[in-house]
């Protein structure tokens, strides 16, 4: 079983949008978990555009499934996380500005500077992840960092199927067979869907979980979120 973790950037997105508390997140993740999701995930950025620190330090009674919280270790992050104690953390290569994540980590290049935030996140007791393109020596990479998952960024996939082209998960087969190799877990997301998620679960050997907002908050304006949580569950069974 692969679990659902849901990404609600979103709600904060609509709730920022008229300045009131309307949708309420905190309700809209109980609601979530009450639902059957097995995580919340959130993305908070510099900006605030979104998810505000203070929206993650009011989460953190409220997720009694797993927390994940993702972005690029600043400062200011780090203190964050650390103050909030999440189940797991999701380092993230976020460009100030981005409109979106748009890459994974360079895990070579970059190995010290992972290596000590990791480090501190372990020492922590929070679960770390790090946020790699489907390419086995980013996920070498990863490893060495002594991160406990990859998350693989799945947007080409997504968009490859999309296009009807299914052999976009050949390089993320590789991948993930290279994390199974080297006993590190394989999480994923960006860009999944209703249509996608099934044929990239049966195809990526022992994903450990899926963090998916856009496409299923998208979703859930036709279907319902209670519907859409759980046809989401049923394709990650
Ligand atoms: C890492 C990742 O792919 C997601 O966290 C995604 O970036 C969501 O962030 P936004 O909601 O700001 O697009
Ligand atoms: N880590 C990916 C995530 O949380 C959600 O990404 P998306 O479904 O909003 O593209």
């Amino acid at each position: 079983m692969t679990k659902l973790s849901v990404n609600i950037n979103k709600i904060a997105t609509l709730r920022n949008s008229r300045g009131g508390n309307t949708p309420n997140l905190l309700q809209v993740a109980k609601d979530i978990q009450q639902f059957g999701a097995q995580g919340i995930t959130i993305h908070p950025r510099p900006d605030e555009r979104h998810i505000r620190y203070q929206d993650a330090r009011d989460l953190k009674p409220i997720v009694y499934t797993e927390y994940n919280i993702e972005g690029n270790p600043q400062h200011n992050f780090i203190e964050l996380v650390l103050e909030c104690k999440p189940t797991q953390v999701t380092l993230v290569p976020d460009a100030i500005g981005a409109l979106t994540s748009n890459a994974g980590w360079d895990t070579i290049k970059h190995k010290d500077y992972l290596t000590e935030v990791i480090q501190e996140f372990n020492r922590n007791g929070i679960r770390t992840a790090i946020f790699v393109d489907a390419d086995e020596k980013m996920v070498e990479g990863a490893k060495a960092t002594g991160a406990d998952r990859i998350e693989l960024y799945t947007e080409s996939f997504a968009h490859q199927y999309g296009l009807g082209n299914k052999a976009g998960i050949g390089p993320f087969v590789k991948a993930a067979l290279k994390a199974n190799e080297l006993n590190i877990g394989i999480n994923a997301g960006h860009d999944l869907s209703l249509d996608n998620i099934k044929f990239f679960k049966e195809n990526i050997p022992n994903l450990l979980e899926v963090s998916i907002g856009h496409a299923l908050i998208s979703e859930s304006l036709y279907l319902g979120l209670d519907n859409v949580v759980n046809m989401y569950l049923q394709k990650l069974k």
